[in-house]
């Protein structure tokens, strides 16, 4: 049994009568990729302190609300299968008092503003008509500050370190279809000193602890438009009779790919070379002179990596895909120099392997300046709940973290 619901257990038995009160959640995440519903379950037996979370029911649906820009009644479709789920996972009786909040990511700050809010006029709608609790503000897009602070406080909540007096925390690397975040708890000052902008120190306060922290949302880095980058195929005309190239792709390989509602015709460099090195020069073009190296990174403790970073490692074969596992920066660049050498040979399998494993490879020493030996903890699950922000916006949602 983990230790998380040994606490659990405890707090059962210590409770104070008349009992602690449970309560229930449902957060749904509107991603580039995908939209997803989480109903957490906390028992809350103390409101001076943090809530134990007793479980989370975790569903999604592709592909994201962003790919229905030009058929916004799309979405309402997604969002009321996903508020389906919730009525068969909250109790009737419960219907009444459980808030239903939906947050977008990437996905819709990549939009025009008129696009993204007929999207979330849809989103609005179905939860009116629900049987759920709607509160103010309940449908938003999500700034990427807050994006990687949630995340942060979701993976120090789900390891134990929020409560501790430690100030042990751990780091956090989410790489999603839009965007990426970056955030972690700084030792030295001259990180914090050293920032370009503002924007990248974010403070919040969580009960008596203030925490200030290194953070940053990189819209466009994420792992799909980061593809569409490296293959040149930001541009919007002529997606018709265009095929964009890359040596990151199987020579001969040539097919179509979507994302965000457009379709992209695709191939490899049949009369030119593909590989690593020719890949990583390719790659490079969409970190180099946009990520940020936060000054003590070097020399920093354990960082859980999640996201894409989890499903690439274990579509390498580097990881478990139900038990991940530590792997050091270097493990992904060796394994991409491998799957970059092998990928002629079986085209069609995983034709974008190559260039994700170099991608990230890139985004982690060429972009953030990680070293080699920086060892991260890919991670999908914590005690049986997501890895994602999600949790983090229920607390903040109970808590308000404040966040400024
Ligand atoms: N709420 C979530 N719960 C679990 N996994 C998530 C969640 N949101 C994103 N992911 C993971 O993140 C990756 C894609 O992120 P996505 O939400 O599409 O990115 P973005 O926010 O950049 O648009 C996938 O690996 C997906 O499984």
């Amino acid at each position: 049994m983990s230790s998380h619901l040994q606490r659990e257990d405890e707090a059962h038995r210590d409770a104070p009568t008349p009992g602690p009160a449970h309560c229930c959640r449902t957060v749904q995440s509107s991603g580039s990729t995908g939209t997803r519903i989480h109903v957490y379950t906390f028992i809350q037996s103390d409101s001076e302190k943090l809530p134990l979370l007793d479980n989370e029911m975790f569903h999604s649906i592709k592909p994201g609300l962003s790919a229905y820009a030009d058929s916004p009644e799309m979405a309402g479709h997604t969002v009321r299968m996903l508020l389906k789920v919730a009525k068969k996972t909250v109790p009737r009786l419960e219907w009444k008092r459980t808030p239903v909040v939906l947050r977008a990511t990437a996905g819709l700050r990549l939009l025009t503003t008129d696009k993204a809010q007929a999207l979330l006029d849809q989103v609005q709608h179905v939860f009116d008509e629900s049987p759920f609790l709607v509160p103010d503000n309940s449908v938003s897009i999500m700034n990427g500050t807050s994006e990687g602070i949630l995340a942060w406080v979701s993976l120090n909540f789900l390891t134990g370190h929020l409560n501790a007096q430690t100030k042990k925390t751990v780091g956090i690397l989410d790489l999603g279809g839009g965007s990426t975040q970056i955030t972690f708890l700084p030792k030295m000052r001259k990180t914090i000193e050293s920032i370009p902008v503002a924007d990248y120190v974010a403070r919040f306060d969580i009960f008596n602890s203030t925490f200030e922290l290194y953070t940053h949302s990189y819209l466009g880095n994420g792992l799909m438009a980061a593809r569409l980058a490296t293959l040149g195929a930001l541009v919007a005309e002529g997606l018709e009779w265009r095929t964009f190239k890359s040596s990151c792709l199987p020579k001969k390989f040539r097919d179509e790919w979507s994302f965000g509602g457009l379709t992209y015709r695709v191939s490899g460099d049949p009369d030119g070379y593909s590989g690593y090195k020719l890949c990583y020069q390719e790659v490079l073009k969409v970190v180099k002179g946009i990520i940020h190296q936060p000054y003590e990174l070097k020399d920093s403790d354990v960082f859980y990596a999640f996201s894409y970073y989890f499903d690439r490692a274990v579509d390498a074969g580097l990881i478990d895909g139900v038990q991940g596992g530590m792997l050091e920066v270097r493990d992904f660049k060796k394994k991409a120099k491998e799957v970059c050498s092998k990928m002629a040979k079986n085209p069609l399998i995983t034709p974008f392997l190559c260039m994700d494993m170099t991608y990230i490879t890139c985004l982690l020493k060429d972009g953030f300046g990680f070293k080699e030996s920086t060892v991260l903890q890919l991670t999908k699950k914590v005690n049986n709940v997501e890895a994602s922000w999600a949790l983090g916006a229920t607390l903040d949602h109970f808590h308000n973290l404040k966040i400024h």
